[in-house]
């Protein structure tokens, strides 16, 4: 078993809902070999930001386990799960969530710099990965176009070299060109840095890049992987390839 290998086993999230409990997430067995790229749909409500904070720890499940190689994330308390997920985990969101009075070298560095001064190599490889990305590294967030913004927050994400990308909806604010380039940028530096990369979209052209799908309809992780082998439930993904 490889280490960033994902298996879920039988999860189940239930939350309090007035006098009852009520199911938001469940799964049955599911495992992801590390170095995978998914692709995740659903209608929305249907559980797939819940689905990426079970998987990365931000939330536990009520009962089964979520495991990384032999690392039984659910069940380590909260300030584990905490650092295995800020030394393992990049996220990427869809309102970018830069701070827009610094530069994107500054939005860059900021997460891994927090406690320490950047060095000049820090620098030098937040710049070098700006460029890759086709940023100006010393505009003000505020000032980079919406595609800008974007891979200058998929840099960020870059910077700390994740085993995990989590990328939820990343590409619902562009236009279909600048999903297009983020979608290639992420799955590249996925297979760059043989992270797996985990991401949900409504997208059908987006989600038509990922070898391995899943649809979540109703809490309910459903595998689906070629062509038409996977039946959303809720109707909501049957343009999706
Ligand atoms: N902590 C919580 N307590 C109670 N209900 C919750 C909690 N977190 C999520 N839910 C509910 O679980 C369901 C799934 O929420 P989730 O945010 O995962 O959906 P989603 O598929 O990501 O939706 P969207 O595409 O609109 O972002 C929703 O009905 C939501 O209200």
């Amino acid at each position: 078993m490889k280490p960033f290998d994902l298996m879920l086993e039988n999860i189940r999230l239930s939350v309090p809902d007035g006098d009852e409990m009520r199911t938001i997430f469940a799964s049955t067995s599911f495992a992801l070999p590390e170095g995978s790229l998914l692709g995740v749909r659903g209608e929305s409500g249907s559980g797939k930001s819940t689905f990426l904070k079970l998987i990365s720890g931000i939330l536990t499940p009520t009962e089964g386990t979520v495991s990384w190689g032999d690392k039984k994330l659910s069940l380590l308390p909260e300030g584990d799960r905490d650092r295995w997920r800020g030394e393992n985990c990049g996220f990427l969101f869809q309102d970018f969530r830069l701070f827009e009075d610094l530069s994107a070298e500054e939005n860059v560095l900021l997460p891994a710099t927090f406690y320490r001064r950047p060095t000049p190599d820090d620098r030098k490889r937040a710049r070098e990965l700006l460029e890759h990305y086709g940023v100006r590294f010393g505009t003000r967030a505020q000032h980079l176009s919406r595609g800008e913004m974007q891979r200058t927050a998929l840099a960020r994400v870059l910077f700390a070299a994740p085993k995990v990308i989590l990328a939820d909806e990343p590409t619902a604010s562009l236009d279909g060109k600048r999903a297009e380039e983020v979608t290639t940028a992420l799955i590249g530096a996925a297979k760059r840095l043989g992270a797996t990369l985990i991401l949900v979209s409504h997208d059908p052209r987006v989600l038509a890049h990922f070898p391995q799908k899943v649809v979540i309809a109703d809490g309910r992780l459903i595998e689906g992987n070629e062509k038409g082998s996977s039946e959303c439930m809720s109707g909501c993904c049957s343009k999706a390839s």
